[in-house]
């Protein structure tokens, strides 16, 4: 076969939540019945053609727009389009599968539980976990893949469709329950790939030229046990897709990090085009000269442009890298380094930001314009776009000299830290303070918010549009707060949480009163299905003007007598889940946002709050992909924490709260946060967190989740006891805590109220039968 040519510059992937958030509002009224299929899918293919008529400037007729759409995951689509769904969702053994069944499968039905849903890479982005056994069957089982390519080009746009491809695919999901010993998904790959490469015969024959195959589960030294395993397994699945005749040119995309020695595995096969993360990761070095040989008669896509922050950055450099990858083959692409949808659409959009603060962004609109700025200079010459080049480098140095970039006061703060700031007196003399506090065996509490209603956000765009004022919205909240105070007491709960309705957002909420962040009024990002958040911009150095949480708590422990926990986000999470300034460490701006933390804690502590959490459910997320560098996070992040809360006192009970389920690499960073509690998610993985857990010989409080908060699904008390029931038998009874997974503000009140009552009754009569044994 001849090869196309690849376009000189791409994206890896652009936003599929709309501009406003039409997908997300378009497939929440699916769901709840008020628009049918055919008017999901009406709404869906507008957004497409939108995205392509707005990628236009791209080129339309060469493969440079990707078509990466997809209705909640791409993950769980790679799955349905090769029909790897576990029976449980019984769907049709022939035929296609449709978005009904799709769904299911994403957000469970009844007693039929979803897929489990993970962190993508290290970003907030979360996918849905295919679950594979030895009799999975796979077959194409959705086209949907050639149904969009074909839209397109009937509309004039010769696109490249964009799917996960088979290694990635099998590396990302788990061994399916019931399976054999020794299994591994990695196992099917030889039954796969043929599936794949009858869904690449079809491309072809609708005439598609590229197809992107994304492989990032090879950059990342977390989700590989076996490497030898993966490369043989890169060689088998690539060197069987490029032996088809019948095949589009095969780009493998590998964003996030380096390749590392997957790039020789790769290069070793016919793939036509390779795509290097050249923003995390770096310019491959001392390549053996078969591999040299190999990679000078292929297509190198630089990932030059930051697909995972938005800022403007470094224009000139990121030609410089091109330069630089021109040394390895003539044929040089430019690209985003990720796919767009860790970014907003447009900064155009944030008419609110400050001017000067816009000028130094990017978000994904400004990018695909970067891209082309490149890739016109890779044809014409750096000339033809040294103007552009320059206005960047500009920007760059108004940015460095800015007020309010560097503040000398917080710098000195920093500077005079010693490490007895970040240490608290030892667990049991805590354990001794804090039994004060009064509470029962298994003690149960829930991680926070409760159900952010419609009222409660009507409230707070009524706000925001001036038709309510501070004192009403005040008022409003604390309306709510009381309810849910209520209600916690009327169900029985020991440990009592406010619900933080005042909460747009467990980050957002603290940048908006943070000096160094903005926000934004449309930078939606997809966060899972069709949730999204506004992450915010940490532009500065950070300091807090003035109490963030205290009043709402004050109130609340005004309420009761039960105590009631103030609810921080930490300092981690508070940068994972912002988009934070590139030109310092993240460990320098991680410590201006603890000492931030550390004085609201202080505060808490002052107005009567004798349990505080700071939640760091980013903790696993912003963990390094590749090995060596992870100590070093582990010791900033668990320092950071550490600044934040060591200056609660003894009889303080200071909470955590992590909601994944996979500890092995943080685990000993968890101990390390030194928590009095630490609750965690356990209940979508049936417990098996667990086992890590009594293994590691984590010996402060824990609440492993009996309660899986991402589906409608009411457990039952059978249910719930038989998961502490095996938690307890992890965990001995005076260290054990009952509580939901994460979260309950993207529940409905009538199954929290349901499920929480299962819970209490549950944590009742697990205490009942550990009394009866003890006896
Ligand atoms: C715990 N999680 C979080 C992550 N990241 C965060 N930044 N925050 C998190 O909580 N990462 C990991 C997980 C991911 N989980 C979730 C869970 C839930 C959501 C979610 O519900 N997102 C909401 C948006 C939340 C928000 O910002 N609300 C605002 C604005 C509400 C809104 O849309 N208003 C309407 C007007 C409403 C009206 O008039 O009635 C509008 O602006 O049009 C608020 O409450 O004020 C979502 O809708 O997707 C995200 C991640
Ligand atoms: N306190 C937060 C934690 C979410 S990770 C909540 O309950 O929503
Ligand atoms: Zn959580």
């Amino acid at each position: 076969m001849t090869t196309p040519a690849f376009p000189k510059g791409t994206i890896l992937g652009y936003p599929r939540i709309g501009r406003r958030r039409e997908l997300k509002k378009a497939v929440e009224a699916f769901w709840a019945g008020s628009i049918d299929e055919a008017e999901l899918e009406r709404r869906a293919a507008e957004l497409r053609a939108a995205t392509r008529e707005r990628l236009a400037g791209l080129g339309r007729g060469d493969s440079a727009i990707p078509e990466s759409f997809s209705y909640y995951d791409q993950v769980l689509d790679a799955a349905l389009a090769v029909g790897a769904v576990p029976e449980r969702f019984e769907a049709p053994a022939d035929g296609e599968i449709d978005l009904a069944t799709a769904f299911r499968i994403a957000r469970g039905e009844g007693e039929v539980a979803p897929l489990e849903m993970t962190k993508w890479f290290d970003s907030n982005y979360h996918y849905l976990v295919p679950e594979i056994g030895p009799e999975t069957s796979f077959r194409v089982a959705c086209r949907r893949i050639v149904r969009e390519f074909v839209e397109a080009r009937d509309a004039g746009f010769l696109t490249r469709p964009v799917i996960v491809g088979p290694v990635t695919f099998l590396l990302l999901a788990k061994a399916a329950d019931g399976t054999p010993e020794g299994f591994t998904p990695l196992d099917r790959l030889a039954d796969l790939v043929p599936v794949y490469a009858e869904l690449l015969a079809e491309l072809a024959a609708a005439g598609a030229e590229w197809v992107q195959l994304d492989e990032p589960a090879l950059v990342s030294e977390s989700i590989d046990i076996d490497r030898a395993r993966t490369l043989q397994a890169i060689g088998a699945a690539y060197d069987a897709l490029g032996a088809a005749e019948d095949r589009p040119a095969i780009f493998v995309a590998a964003p996030y990090a380096s390749l590392g020695d997957a790039l020789p595995a790769l290069a070793a096969t016919p793939v036509e085009a390779i795509g290097l993360d050249l923003v995390r990761g770096t310019l491959p070095e001392g390549l053996d000269p078969a591999t040299e040989a190999a990679l000078a008669a292929k297509t190198l896509v630089a990932g030059v442009i930051d697909g995972h922050n938005i800022w403007r950055g470094d224009l000139a450099a990121a030609f410089a890298q091109l330069d630089a990858v021109g040394r390895l083959t003539g044929e040089v692409a430019v690209s985003t380094s990720t796919s767009l949808l860790h970014v907003p659409h447009d900064v155009d959009d944030e008419t609110e930001l400050d001017e000067r603060l816009r000028s130094w962004l990017a978000f994904a609109d400004q990018k695909v314009a970067q891209v082309a700025t490149l890739a016109r200079g890779l044809v014409e010459g750096e000339a033809a776009v040294a103007a552009e080049l320059a206005a960047a480098t500009a920007s760059l140095a108004d940015r460095a000299a800015a007020p309010g970039v560097r503040v000398p006061e917080v710098r000195e703060r920093i500077a005079a830290l010693t490490p007895a700031d970040a240490a608290r007196i030892d667990y049991a003399a805590r354990v001794a303070a804090q039994a004060s506090l009064g509470l029962p065996e298994l003690p149960t509490t829930t991680i926070g918010s409760f159900p952010q209603t419609a009222d409660i956000r009507r409230a707070r765009a009524r706000l925001l549009r001036g038709e309510l004022d501070e004192a009403g919205y005040t008022a409003l909240m604390r309306e709510e707060i009381e309810r849910v105070i209520r209600l916690q007491e009327e169900l029985g709960l020991d440990v009592l949480v406010h619900g933080e309705p005042e909460r747009n957002d467990m980050v957002q909420y603290f940048a908006e009163q943070l000096d160094g962040f903005a926000v934004t009024q449309h930078g939606w990002v997809q966060s899972y299905g069709s949730r999204c958040t506004r992450p915010s911009i940490l532009w500065g150095d950070v300091s807090r003007p003035e109490p963030m949480t205290v009043a709402w708590s004050g109130f609340a422990q005004s309420l009761t007598d039960k105590p009631v926990k103030g609810m921080l986000t930490g300092p981690v999470t508070i940068l994972a889940w912002s988009f934070v300034r590139d030109d310092q460490p993240l460990a320098d701006t991680a410590k201006q946002v603890a000492l931030a933390l550390r004085d609201e804690v202080a505060d808490l502590q002052a107005a009567g709050i004798r349990v505080i959490q700071v939640d760091e459910p980013a903790l696993r997320e912003l963990l390094p992909l590749k090995r060596a560098d992870q100590p070093a996070y582990l010791d900033w992040s668990v320092d950071a924490f550490r600044l934040a809360t060591a200056g609660a006192g003894p009889d303080t009970q200071v909470h955590t709260h992590l909601c994944y389920s996979e500890f092995g690499q943080v685990i000993d960073a968890i101990r390390a946060l030194d928590a009095d509690v630490t609750s965690i998610e356990a209940a979508r993985s049936r417990m098996e967190v667990v086992d890590d857990i009594s293994a590691s010989g984590f010996d402060h409080g824990i609440g492993p989740g009996v309660y899986d908060i991402h589906s409608p699904r009411v457990p039952s008390v059978e249910e719930v006891r038989g998961l502490l029931e095996r938690a307890a038998g992890g965990v001995p009874r005076e260290r054990l805590w009952v509580n939901p997974d994460c979260g309950l503000k993207t529940r409905g009140y009538e199954e929290t109220v349901a499920s929480l009552e299962h819970i209490v009754e549950a944590a009742r009569q697990v205490r009942a039968g550990l009394v009866a044994a003890a006896d």
